[in-house]
C-alpha cells in the first residue's frame, strides 16, 4: 500500500492527475506488443464530491492533451439510482465536468444504467463487465475509490451484507440512511483490479481515515478495508485534513 499526501484538495488533485498520465503510459506500454484491441485502458471512476476537482482538472490543458482518451474504456464504480439528469448521477457528473468536454469514444463509455429496476440495472452491468473481464485474472486497469465520513465506498455501506459478496460483480443495494437504490460493484471484481487509488480529502474524514487504515481490520464497521487487492496495488491519495489524525513513519 503507498500512502500519497498532498497540501490540499486543489494539490491532491493535481498530484493524481500527474500520476494517473503516467499509470495510463506505463500501463499502455507493458500492452504495446498485444493485438491491438488489447491495448486499451479500463478505469472505473468515482462519484461524490472529491474528484469533481480533478475531472475538471483533467478536462483542460496541460492535462487533456497528455491523455490517449481513445484508448479508454470508462466505467463507474457506483452509481445512485437516480434519472441521468438528476444532479447525484455520478455518470452525469463526471460527463458535465470531464466526458463532454475530452475526445473519448461514446461507445466506449459505460455508464450504469438507472432507467430500470435495481436488480434488472446490476444484471445489465455485470453482463457489460463479462464483456471485458474474464471469471479469473485481473480486472480494471485501475479502479478509482473515494470514501464517505462513515467509511464506505464504492456504495459498501457499513453494516450491510454486500460488502461480504463472494459471487457477483455487481448489485443493487437499499441505502436505508439515503432511502435510495445504488448499483456497486462488489469487492470480487475491485479486488481483481490491476490497481485502486482512493482519493480523500478533509477533517471530517481524518478520524475515519485513521480507523481504515490504522485501525483493527473491522470492514463491516469500515468498509473501506474490504479492498484489499489481489496484485497489492493499492494507493491512498490524502490531502493534509484528511491524514492529520495519521501515525506517519518520518
Ligand atoms: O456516495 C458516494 O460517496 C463516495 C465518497 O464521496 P465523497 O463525496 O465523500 O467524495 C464516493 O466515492 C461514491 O462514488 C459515491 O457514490
Amino acid at each position: 500500500m503507498h500512502i500519497h499526501i498532498a497540501e490540499d484538495l486543489n494539490d491532491l488533485s493535481r498530484k493524481y492527475a500527474y500520476w494517473l498520465i503516467e499509470h495510463i503510459r506505463y500501463t499502455l506500454q507493458k500492452k504495446s506488443s498485444s493485438p491491438a484491441e488489447k491495448q486499451i485502458y479500463t478505469w472505473a471512476l468515482s462519484g461524490g464530491s472529491t474528484p469533481q476537482h480533478l475531472f475538471q482538472l483533467l478536462s483542460k490543458s496541460p492535462f487533456k492533451e497528455q491523455i490517449p482518451w481513445e484508448k479508454l474504456h470508462i466505467f463507474w464504480g457506483d452509481e445512485r439510482l437516480v434519472p441521468f439528469h438528476d444532479s447525484r448521477n455520478n455518470g452525469k457528473m463526471a460527463y458535465d465536468l470531464l466526458l463532454q468536454h475530452v475526445p473519448v469514444i461514446s461507445s466506449q463509455v459505460h455508464y450504469i444504467p438507472t432507467e430500470m429496476k435495481p436488480e434488472e440495472a446490476a444484471q445489465a452491468y455485470e453482463k457489460i463487465l463479462h464483456r471485458y473481464f474474464d471469471e479469473q485474472g485481473f480486472s480494471f486497469d485501475l479502479v478509482m475509490l473515494g470514501m464517505g465520513t462513515n467509511g464506505h465506498t464504492l456504495s459498501l455501506f457499513p453494516h450491510t451484507d454486500v460488502i461480504h459478496e463472494k459471487e457477483k460483480w455487481v448489485k443493487a443495494v437499499f441505502v436505508d440512511e439515503l432511502s435510495m437504490y445504488r448499483i456497486t460493484l462488489t469487492p470480487v471484481i475491485v479486488n481483481r483490479a490491476f490497481c485502486a487509488t482512493f482519493l480523500v480529502s478533509g477533517k471530517d474524514k481524518a478520524d475515519m481515515l485513521k480507523k481504515v487504515l490504522q485501525g483493527p481490520y473491522q470492514p463491516d464497521a469500515y468498509p473501506a478495508q474490504i479492498i484489499r487487492l489481489t496484485n497489492n496495488e493499492l494507493h491512498w491519495f490524502v490531502d493534509r485534513d484528511a491524514a492529520s489524525e495519521l501515525t506517519l513513519s518520518e
